[in-house]
């Protein structure tokens, strides 16, 4: 392992290091030199004198590494002491696209053996680079030493360097790997990811025999298709519902009812897969939508938009400001994708849709919860949701009462789908 190690060393001094202290501030951002910089020491006010570790995980695979990296902060968070902190940590080329090498920065102020034991563990078995850092000499700068694993464990320190300051980059580092990790923009690379999990994920090969089996939809539909959108509670069941009845439209979701039964399977794993099922989804619903468009009108509960927001608001780190800017390619639609004449986003105060979740008191899934607990999160998922293009969506308010909003989206489509 330490030869494999060593041939991606070769360029570990060309990359970044960034470690989120605190979600609502920039990284901490540092490389590598062979000599200390002359500017400010790079961990001042955040660390003091624990001992400090990190661990990235090294395989070309890139099923294993999201599955891996997935289930290591868990493992982490069960085995160190409870005095050590694990933080989020990219390792990237500043501004290269697929560059990122994701991992943790451990705070360790257990002053314990536990940690090391633990990291020990996982050098000796598992596929991590593991590196630690030290605060030295009057001058109180840090560096950082690779090491090599061995059958006990702790091997030999490969590489000593120091831990100079990095400028901060022009793309926030979770911006660079989006593309065919958090969203697919094509049928074929959604397609793929799934196609590399069947031995680990059977119910993958269920899910593909339906997309193979899926029906191919035109570029052009003869009737309007209209795609409702929004975070959950903001009212799309009930307006798509009236709509439908309202135009004598066909009533379609994405994901499909079909794929039901494998949902929450994928909803457990990480991004890479979870959001391939759902991008499948879309292709999906697309096939039924170019049927049922023949001889009606066509109403959408989520489609595309939906599918791309939530994952790039989730694979984002930090600050609304870290999102990509508007324009970016990461908002375009996929070619091969059927793309709607109309999509309507529903949007409400926070207040409201709090009131309107407790009224309704279901279970909520993870991703719900976690829009309910985290403001920043839902503000980015509705920034993204207006960034998209190709078509882009039109907001609509969706405070007043349901038949309003039913009106004013019925005017809306009459004007722009002359329906
Ligand atoms: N215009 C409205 N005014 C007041 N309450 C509404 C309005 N529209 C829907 N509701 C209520 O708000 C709750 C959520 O509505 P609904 O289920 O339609 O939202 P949703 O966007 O489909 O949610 P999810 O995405 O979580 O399934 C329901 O209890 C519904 O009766
Ligand atoms: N076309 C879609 C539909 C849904 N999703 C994801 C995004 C959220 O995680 C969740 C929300 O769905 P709901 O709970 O409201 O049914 O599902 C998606 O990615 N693409």
């Amino acid at each position: 392992m330490a030869r494999r190690m060593m041939s991606r060393l070769g360029q570990w001094s060309s990359y970044v290091f960034a470690v989120d202290f605190d979600m609502n501030s920039d990284p901490i951002y540092f490389a590598l030199a062979s000599k200390h910089s002359e500017r400010p020491q790079v961990f001042r006010n955040v660390l003091a004198d624990e001992i400090c570790y990190s661990l990235h995980v090294q395989s070309d695979d890139k099923i294993e590494r999201a599955k891996f990296y997935g289930g290591l902060k868990n493992k982490l968070s069960k085995e160190l002491p409870p005095e050590c902190t694990i933080l989020e940590m990219s390792t990237f080329q500043p501004n290269v696209k697929d560059s990122v090498i994701k991992g943790y920065f451990l705070k360790d102020a257990s002053k314990s053996s536990a940690t090391e034991r633990v990291l020990g563990e996982l050098l000796r078995n598992d596929p991590v680079y593991v590196c630690s850092y030290l605060c030295e000499g009057e001058d109180r700068q840090w560096s950082q030493h690779l090491w090599s694993n061995t059958e006990d464990g702790w091997g030999e320190v490969l590489e000593k360097y120091c831990v100079v300051p990095a400028e901060k980059p022009e793309h926030h580092p979770s911006t660079l790997n989006i593309i065919n990790y958090d969203v697919f923009y094509s049928f074929e690379d959604a397609y793929k990811v799934l196609q590399q999990c069947v031995d680990i994920i059977p119910e993958s090969k269920a899910v593909l025999e339906l997309v193979d089996q899926r029906l191919k939809s035109k570029e052009k539909t003869d009737f309007p298709v209209i795609v409702i959108e929004g975070l959950d509670a903001t009212g799309k069941t009930t307006l798509t519902e009236s709509l439908t009845e309202a135009l004598g439209a066909t009533l379609l979701k994405s994901p499909p009812q079909c794929l039901s039964p494998w949902r929450a399977r994928f909803d457990t794993e990480p991004p890479l897969i979870r959001r391939a099922f759902y991008a499948l989804g879309n292709y999906l619903t697309a096939g039924q939508i170019g049927q049922e468009a023949r001889q009606t009108p066509v109403i959408v509960d989520r489609y595309w938009h939906s599918t791309a927001a939530y994952a790039i608001a989730t694979a984002v780190g930090g600050k609304l400001g870290n999102l990509p800017q508007a324009g970016s390619e990461v908002y375009g639609w996929p070619g091969d994708l059927l793309r709607p004449s109309l999509v309507l986003m529903l949007s409400l105060s926070s207040q409201e849709r709090m009131r309107r979740l407790q009224v309704r008191g279901q279970d909520k899934t993870m991703e719900e919860e976690e829009l309910e607990a985290n403001h920043l999160f839902r503000q980015k998922v509705e920034e993204a949701y207006q960034r998209i293009e190709g078509p882009a969506c039109v907001t609509v308010d969706a405070s007043p009462s349901p038949d309003q909003v039913l009106q004013q989206v019925l005017l809306l489509i009459r004007e722009k789908c002359h329906l």
